[in-house]
């Protein structure tokens, strides 16, 4: 379990989360969504305690994050970054070892950095072959699957994600969603496509300027008039039988201008 209980954080005098809160519970898939700029990643960095709460509080597992070390958080939520930062001087194996690494310690060289965990790790994102290759060798979207390796090599019971499929290919981003929910079994995870959040998330929770505007259920909460208003959008929803939410979107009617004359002087 992974909660922020009305969390503030703040940036000088701006405020880039007001009172957020969000419960991930155990077992489940909580995706964060909202547009441009409404503090999701804020939110994951919050989680992680990456930029400290201002106001309110985490709890990982129960115990709030200000009274737990950096190593604690670290063995407990591993977390993907939008873009990995790739040092060129590792193999793609060497840097989902790190992953391994971060829960286990620097001394444990056969746990959970071990060849077995980082082929196991790079076997579930379709990597193994490139296992010995400079990560500076990788194109945006293999990177990309290599963070989420590293992040099944940690083998955290929390993994928070920020758009993990926004590179990929049709067929990767299918195989990455399929993944996310076996992943770790508390998965928190950005995503803009909500189509997709609807499809892979158990709770969503809907962020727009710093503050949650709707939470619950997928189907709960992605209403027309909601997304409209967060979004300034026009939407429209059609629901399949089997569950699946359909979208669509367009930009609003801008009001209709009176096509009548504007009455002149009268005389
Ligand atoms: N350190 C900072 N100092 C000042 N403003 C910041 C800081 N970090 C983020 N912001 C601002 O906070 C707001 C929220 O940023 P954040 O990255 O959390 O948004 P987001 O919802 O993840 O956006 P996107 O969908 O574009 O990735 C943005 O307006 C951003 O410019």
């Amino acid at each position: 379990m992974i909660a922020a209980h009305a969390v503030t954080v703040r940036a000088g005098r701006r405020v880039l989360l007001d009172g957020v809160d969000l419960s991930a519970a155990t077992g489940s898939v909580t995706g964060i969504v909202g547009p441009n700029g409404s503090g999701k990643t804020t939110l994951l960095r919050a989680l992680l305690r990456a930029v400290p709460a201002d106001d309110g509080r985490v709890e990982i597992d129960g115990q709030d994050v200000r009274h737990r070390s950096r190593r604690w958080i670290a063995q407990r939520v591993a977390s993907v970054a939008q873009r990995l930062d790739p040092d060129p001087a590792l193999t793609v194996a060497d840097e989902v070892a790190l992953g391994g690494l971060a829960r286990a310690g620097l001394l444990d060289r056969g746990g959970a950095g071990s060849d077995e965990r980082v082929a196991a790790a790079l076997d579930a994102v379709a990597l193994a072959h490139r296992a010995g290759d400079p990560l500076a060798a990788l194109s945006g979207g293999e990177l990309q699957r290599v963070g989420l390796a590293r992040a099944i090599a940690h083998g955290a019971d929390h993994v928070l994600l920020d758009e993990p499929t926004n590179h990929l290919d049709l067929r990767h981003r299918l195989e990455v969603l399929e993944l996310l929910p076996r992943i770790a079994p508390t998965v928190v995870v950005v995503l803009h496509d909500l189509e997709v959040a609807a499809r892979v998330c158990d709770h969503l929770v809907v962020l727009a300027a710093g503050r949650v505007v709707g939470a619950g259920p997928p189907a709960d909460v992605l209403r027309p008039a909601l997304l409209d208003a967060v979004y300034d959008v026009h939407t429209t929803r059609r629901d399949d039988p089997d569950g699946d939410i359909h979208l669509t979107f367009r930009l609003p009617t801008p009001p209709a201008t009176s096509s009548a004359a504007p009455e002149g002087p009268t005389r």
